[in-house]
């Protein structure tokens, strides 16, 4: 099918299904601004070329947030794009320290497309969280978290020159905020 018309029909699957779903920062902000963000981040890192990174970007947390599956994902969108998806998720089942671990060592093995949304999402998770952080988080807490994300974007790095410059402008300014540099 068209791309554009896949587009389309990924925003929308992913908009509904996180319908319900806010930011956790002080602005709650609807939750399809980080979907669209994580998107446009892997767009322009591949010229609009890379139609399963882009897709999977929209869909990224349709499988750890949402009720869809990735049977319908893969009816929706192909098992190509499900498959990605799948692999940004989280096991929920699994403790947070365990969750956190397994995403520091298990990134440097994900797909390319895999590794694509990743870089884009902590960038965009770093960016929000020097933008609109979470309003009980302590400096301690948000400065764990800068850490954790670079320990996992540090263990994909040669995957994407221009995602990882834009991860590590994110990560400087949102470090040196905490500072109050
Ligand atoms: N920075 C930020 N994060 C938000 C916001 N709203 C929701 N999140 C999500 O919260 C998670 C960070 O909060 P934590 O307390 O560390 O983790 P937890 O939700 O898994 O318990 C991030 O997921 P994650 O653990 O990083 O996983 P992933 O999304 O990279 O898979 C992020 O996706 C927001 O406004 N700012």
């Amino acid at each position: 099918m068209n791309a554009l018309v896949d587009f389309a029909r990924a925003l929308d699957f992913a908009a509904h299904k996180h319908t319900d779903q806010r930011r956790k920062g002080v602005r709650a902000e609807p939750y399809v601004n980080h979907l669209a963000e994580v998107a446009r981040l892997v767009a322009e890192a591949t010229e609009g070329k890379d139609r399963v990174a882009i897709l999977a970007a929209l869909l990224h947390d349709t499988l750890e947030d949402t009720d869809a599956t990735r049977e319908e994902l893969e009816r929706a969108f192909g098992a190509e794009v499900a498959a990605v998806v799948a692999e940004v998720t989280d096991d929920k089942r699994l403790s947070k320290a365990e969750r956190k671990q397994r995403q520091i060592d298990g990134a440097a093995t994900k797909s390319h497309a895999a590794k694509l949304v990743k870089l884009a999402d902590k960038t965009s998770n770093l960016r929000s969280m020097a933008a609109s952080p979470p309003a009980n988080w302590t400096q301690a807490r948000k400065r764990e978290y800068f850490d954790w994300a670079k320990a996992v974007v540090d263990r994909i790095r040669g995957t994407h020159a221009g995602l990882e410059a834009a991860f590590d402008a994110a990560y400087d300014a949102g470090i040196a905020g905490l500072q109050g540099v």
